[in-house]
């Protein structure tokens, strides 16, 4: 087994998979992507880090590739689906790099309050400037955390050992782990308002992409000062830049950047109010020979004995039962990114029933790819069902599987429902149809609907009366939206119905804004399957 190590992992690791019999080991640092195309095409592993970009391209050079490791947590230089396209399984080392990044975090927060980074190259260039470098204290500040999870947690601790209030938001937090962290939930826009220091700490997905813009900024105090350890594009460069140079922002501290390496012309090098580092967030002794070991170990366990740890693209199922399962699994995982998208960012529960042969399978399978499917915005690309269940935990949802015997109209009958905080059930009832056994949804909200579960939804709930259809395809019609198909359903007449309608496209802003101010119309969601 040849193991191609991309980029720089830790010696220890290194020297682990030359240990193992069979393996031969190859190191390669700093290959231009040619080189890299020309490396891969006999290995069946690659380790990296961040630097080594492993494309559909380099992943179709690779014909023999079983396994990417990745040594530390996001993987966004892997095309993970290609790879999971290809069977390819990509794994990450999730926790041994937490405390180095959030001590990094905390570097920069500190070199923000108290420019130490410029002071000490004053002191070099051979000057004694006492007055021009005073700064604040970070004593009975307000700290907000943007994504408390395993790093914005540990950021928070070290912040409250310096006397600091913290606020976080984060909409897939519980309240319970709020809670037992000492920190403040609020809404984004409270953070914004209220914070001295703010810092990010999530995945960049489309919902993180430019969460700090223009707009964003302005809500912030004057003076405010930003932290980013997480990933480039959750703070909008260009106007960070801006907001440095009118003293909206104070200072910033950025450790990722929206293109790495950062464009020498870039004018955050010429700002004196920012300090940069180069994606230093994981660079411990500490955290590289944890990352290094770790995922030697998990590449050998891979290729050895075909256990797979923290994957981000694989069930742990083999080939097999995928084979039998896999409608289920697919099937339960649309069940769970829907009833996500129709319920409140924080619930309690996911209760999913089972109905028909589903229960002499392997449901447990089926549960994790719910539970995969309802992360799948949530965590972005570092969900899968092998980490699904231990992140919902995480994040305080607790999972109630019943398997029940009792008379339904279908053959198979899965129901997945999301109970909010006050006890609210926001529900979705699945089935599969024909020989194909395609994937339909045949239930939201205790209303009866008929839909492939696939593609784009936009579901609805409006008052039963005439000319209701006609109205929204009229409004989607005019603002460019094809109907591909629709279902309608009410419990009583004339109370309210409910109508999910399948649309080639996704709305836009002027056909969302009109939906959501309709006034016979009480929930207007868009959903993607
Ligand atoms: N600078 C560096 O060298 C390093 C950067 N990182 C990056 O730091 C980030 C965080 O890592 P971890 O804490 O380990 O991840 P995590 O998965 O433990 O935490 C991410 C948190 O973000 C929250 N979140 C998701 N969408 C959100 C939204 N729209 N608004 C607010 N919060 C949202 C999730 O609920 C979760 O609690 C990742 O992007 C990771 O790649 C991680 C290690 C080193
Ligand atoms: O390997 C590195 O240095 C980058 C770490 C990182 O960004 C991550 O683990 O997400």
């Amino acid at each position: 087994m040849k193991i191609l190590v991309a980029d720089k992992i830790s010696a220890k690791g290194v020297a682990y998979l030359r240990e193992q019999p069979g393996f031969e080991v190859v190191e390669a640092y700093g290959s231009s992507p040619e080189q890299v195309l020309e490396l891969v095409k006999d290995v069946h592993a690659i380790a990296v880090r961040s630097e080594t970009k492993v494309t559909r391209e380099v992943l179709e050079a690779a014909p023999e590739l079983k396994v990417v490791g990745r040594a530390g947590v996001g993987v966004d230089n892997v095309d993970v689906e290609a790879a999971t396209e290809r069977g390819v399984v990509v794994m990450n080392t999730p926790s041994g790099n937490t405390i180095a990044t959030a001590e990094l975090t905390f570097a920069h927060i500190l070199s923000g309050a108290r420019p130490v980074p410029q002071a000490a190259a004053s002191m070099k260039a051979g000057r004694w400037d006492r007055k021009v470098f005073a700064g604040v204290e970070l004593f009975r500040k307000t700290l907000g955390i943007i994504g408390m999870g395993r790093i914005g947690g540990e950021v928070a601790k070290r912040a409250q050992a310096f006397g600091m209030q913290v606020v976080a938001y984060d909409p897939y937090l519980a309240p319970s782990r709020a809670k037992a962290m000492q920190v403040e939930a609020v809404t984004l826009d409270e953070l914004l308002e209220k914070s001295d220091f703010i810092t990010v700490h999530m995945p960049l997905t489309d919902d993180t992409k430019y969460m700090i813009d223009e707009a964003a900024l302005a809500k912030c105090k004057s003076g405010v000062r930003l932290y980013n350890c997480a990933r480039g594009g959750i703070i909008k460069e260009s106007a960070l830049i801006e907001a440095l140079k009118s003293g909206q922002v104070a200072g910033a501290g950025l450790d990722v950047f929206e293109e790495e390496p950062l464009a020498n012309d870039s004018e955050l090098r010429s700002l004196s109010n920012v300090n940069l580092t180069p994606h230093l967030g994981a660079s411990t002794v500490e955290a590289q020979a944890a990352v290094g070991v770790e995922i030697a170990e998990q590449i050998s366990d891979v290729l050895s004995k075909g256990i797979i740890r923290n994957a981000v693209n694989m069930p742990s199922i083999d080939s097999a039962a995928i084979k039998v399962l896999g409608p289920y699994l697919d099937l339960g995982s649309k069940l769970g990114t829907l009833v996500q998208q129709i319920s409140p960012n924080q619930i309690s529960s996911l209760r999913i029933t089972y109905w028909g042969k589903i229960i002499d399978l392997d449901a447990n399978a089926v549960t994790r790819s719910i539970q995969r499917g309802y992360l799948r915005r949530i965590s972005g690309d570092e969900v899968n069902e092998v980490n699904a269940p231990y992140l919902l935990k995480r994040l305080g949802v607790e999972v109630e599987v019943t398997k029940s015997n009792s008379d339904v109209d279908y053959t198979e009958l899965i129901s997945v429902a999301a109970i909010d905080g006050e006890g609210k059930s926001h529900s979705v009832l699945g089935t599969l149809i024909g020989k194909a056994q395609q994937p339909r949804i045949v239930g939201i909200n205790g209303r009866e609907v008929e839909v492939a579960a696939e593609g784009k939804l936009l579901v609805l709930e409006n008052l039963d009366q005439p000319g209701m259809v006609g109205e929204v395809g009229t409004l989607l019609g005019r603002t460019g939206v094809n109907i591909a198909d629709m279902s309608l359903s009410r419990l009583v007449q004339g109370e309210t119905a409910y109508m999910v309608v399948r649309v080639d496209s996704e709305p836009g802003d002027e056909a969302r804004t009109e939906l959501k101010a309709h006034p016979k119309i009480k929930l207007a969601k868009f959903v993607q399957l």
